[in-house]
């Protein structure tokens, strides 16, 4: 009986709504027909009230424009103002206005939510410089430059999915809370245990087991790779590294592929540059107007720019030929380039440069330089492994991947000499149990929005930044 008396309820709630339909504004913005009765929600972006007619603008995430609201100045309402949520309910109508497809001609406005416009940091018709709105991390997503963003960074996501899932790539959930330390740079955030969980006191870590945020899904994916083939991840990573500079978070993403029955570098590169192109060709096709206001306020000198470095085949050159690259190269550097030491930031600017200001691979690093995992090339004097790193302009190293050391003897003596065995003894295993050639890549996901999009800091490429001494929210 109870039942049948809230469902009464139910729908005398529901009759007693408007029947009009409900459009978001993409929709109406994009309709190709006049309607009688829509109704539109949102948050209004500008009023202007004159003697015969009242303008608004409203805006609901769906798109960068926003849809034109004409009504009969009787309708406006003080707390009608700037920054309030409002429902519209009217005619959709082809607009004169030459920049608009349509509008919509008000029958009734409903403030839902009013706006106190004197403490909203946000300003009418305002182009808030990018560091300003950071200061308000939960609002500045009301900005229309972080709104592009928010959009662009939510079809790359899908668009990344799309690549692998298109190209018979498993999706793997990699773990964030992990016991290895994949890079081996000791950049770990370690996880301790709550006073309230502790059985004891003296109990530390995660449980009395070390463990720590993940700084790489790669080992995880390797293990995974040995039953799917191929297969893909797509989360946070997380690195304690202490640095303000405008290409560092402590929190960010990383999309991270894992190859089997692979021999050659070449073959990771070509699925790192196809998936950089594919996904930038969706981006572009998906949201051009919003990738165009990065192109117009942001960067102007990237218009045109990604449209051609599709078209091209990336470089590749060998860390051997970068150094002697950065030898010649007129200039002096802060870090002297020499054999055997890591390519610093002024020298990849430098390689990107001198190659034409286009992504650049540079593969084969000294041995020395990187981690355990990497495969020894046997390659003489200069000894080397088959390390990729993709340079792209304005950012530096956007990707990284190698072929992984799948022969267990040479696995077991580097580990051994790094004191590791018992650490990776699974990762030995791996060896052992059906072992094959095998590589993978991981492309940092906000240095890949920064290239694209021409964004200087990476703290505006992301909706909640983390980074030292800052995790606002
Ligand atoms: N999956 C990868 O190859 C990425 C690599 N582990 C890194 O963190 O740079």
């Amino acid at each position: 009986m109870l039942g049948a008396w809230r469902g009464w309820r139910a729908l005398r709630r529901c009759s007693s709504l408007p029947r009009a339909v409900r459009l978001r504004v993409r929709q109406a913005l994009g309709a190709r027909e006049p309607a009688e009765a829509v109704r539109v929600q949102g948050w209004v972006r500008s009023v202007r009230s004159q003697k015969e007619v009242l303008f608004l603008h409203i805006n609901d995430g769906s798109s960068l424009e926003s849809l034109q609201v004409v009504a009969d100045p009787s309708l406006e309402k003080k707390d009608l103002t700037f920054g309030s949520a409002v429902e519209v309910q009217g005619k959709l109508v082809k607009s004169p206005h030459r920049m608009q497809n349509m509008e919509l001609q008000a029958e009734t406005i409903r403030v839902v939510g009013p706006c106190d416009i004197w403490s909203f940091p946000l300003k009418m018709k305002e182009r808030h410089p990018l560091e300003y709105v950071r200061q308000f991390p939960h609002l500045r997503c009301r900005n229309n430059t972080l709104g592009a963003l928010l959009r662009i960074r939510s079809e790359a996501t899908a668009g990344i999915h799309s690549f692998f899932q298109d190209n018979g790539y498993v999706h793997i959930h990699t773990p964030i809370i992990t016991s290895n330390d994949c890079e081996g740079a000791g950049e770990l955030f370690q996880i301790e245990t709550p006073r309230e969980a502790k059985e004891s006191a003296e109990m530390t870590h995660f449980f009395n087991v070390p463990a720590f945020l993940t700084v790489s899904g790669q080992l995880h994916l390797e293990v995974m790779a040995g039953a799917f083939t191929h297969v893909f991840t797509f989360g946070p990573t997380f690195r304690a590294e202490n640095s303000q500079s405008r290409r560092h978070l402590a929190e960010f993403y990383m999309v991270e592929a894992e190859l089997s029955f692979t021999e050659s570098l070449q073959d990771i590169m070509q699925v790192m540059e196809d998936l950089f192109k594919t996904v930038t060709s969706t981006v572009l096709s998906k949201c051009p107007r919003d990738v165009e206001l990065f192109h117009k306020y942001i960067a102007p000198a990237q218009k045109g720019r990604l449209e051609q470095i599709l078209k091209h085949k990336f470089m590749i050159i060998s860390y051997s030929e970068a150094v002697e690259i950065l030898k010649q190269a007129p200039q002096t550097f802060t870090f002297k380039p020499e054999w055997g030491r890591d390519l610093q930031t002024e020298h990849e600017k430098y390689l990107v440069k001198h190659c034409g200001d286009v992504p650049v691979f540079v593969v084969n690093y000294p041995y020395d330089l990187k981690p355990f995992y990497m495969r020894d090339n046997e390659d003489g004097p200069q000894h080397t492994v088959a390390a990729v790193d993709l340079l792209v302009p304005g950012v530096g190293e956007l990707c990284g991947g190698s072929l992984r050391e799948e022969r267990l003897p040479f696995l077991e003596s580097r580990l051994q000499r790094l004191g590791l065995t018992d650490t990776y003894q699974w990762y030995l295993d791996l060896r052992k149990f059906g072992s094959v050639p095998h590589g993978g890549f991981g492309m940092g996901f906000e240095r890949y929005l920064q290239y694209i999009l021409g964004v200087d800091n990476i703290k505006d490429v992301i909706p909640f930044p983390r980074f030292s001494h800052s995790c606002l929210l």
